[in-house]
């Protein structure tokens, strides 16, 4: 990680699981709790769920809209994801960059890699369910899918988790609070990374006080 990779204050975070591990409800603590965090808000062809709104959880485009925008550049990044296309625009960083302290990206790990190549100073976190059985349940026991949907997330959950190995934290998500205390304690300690204080130590040194 170089030092002029770090040299502001601005967070990239990245949060990925298989679906139902329970990042969504991770980050929506986050978003409670850092509001100077801000959440980038997807471009999705998928269709919203009943709890959803427009411009909120997700941009919610038709297939020939996301792929114009891939057209013409929009996307920082994007991906097909249970066969529906997510993407990332380039606006949503501009705008986290202009009015906030970092951004939060709820991505799959095609995404992390794509972020992670133009943004290497992002920091890439994993959740991970304790076990299969349980993440079955949890996806269930949201009831949010139709059976086919359901089934097709769960088939896909081990060829995310295979891409484990890229990223620079896991986290189990077994029991919720535990799993939270080290999210926020990951947002303190990436904070204090050494190469996010150069700019302040240049200035304390520069200072002409105590000077023999
Ligand atoms: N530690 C936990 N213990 C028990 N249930 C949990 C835990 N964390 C999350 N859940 C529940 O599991 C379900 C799935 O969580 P969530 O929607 O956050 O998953 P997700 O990873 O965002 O899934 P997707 O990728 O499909 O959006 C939700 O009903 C949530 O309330
Ligand atoms: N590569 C991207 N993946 C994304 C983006 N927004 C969401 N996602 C991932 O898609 C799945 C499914 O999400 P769901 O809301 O339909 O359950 C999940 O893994 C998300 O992290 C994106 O912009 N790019």
């Amino acid at each position: 990680m170089s030092t002029e990779a770090l040299s502001d204050d601005f967070l990239l975070l990245i949060v990925s699981s298989p679906s139902g591990a329970g990042k969504t409800t991770l980050c929506g603590r986050l978003r409670s709790e850092f509001p100077d965090l801000r959440f980038s808000v997807s471009h999705t062809t998928r269709r919203p769920r009943p709890n959803e709104v427009d411009g909120r959880e997700y941009h919610f485009v038709d297939p020939n809209t996301f792929e114009q925008m891939i057209r013409i550049g929009a996307f920082a990044e994007w991906a097909r994801v249970h066969d529906h296309l997510y993407g990332t625009s380039l606006k949503e960083i501009e705008i986290a960059r202009a009015t906030a302290r970092g951004v939060l990206f709820d991505i799959d790990h095609q995404g992390a890699r794509q972020i992670k190549a133009s943004l290497p100073e992002a920091v890439a976190v994993f959740i991970l369910p304790p076990s299969l059985a349980e993440l079955e349940r949890r996806l269930r026991g949201r009831g949010t899918e139709d059976e086919p949907t359901t089934l097709r997330r769960l088939r896909n959950a081990k060829g995310e988790i295979e891409h484990y190995g890229f990223f620079d934290y896991v986290i189990v998500n077994d029991e919720i609070n535990r799993a939270y205390e080290q999210l926020r304690s990951l947002v303190f300690a990436e904070r204090c990374r050494r190469q996010r204080r150069a700019a302040l130590c240049e200035r304390l040194l520069s200072e002409r006080r105590f000077e023999r």
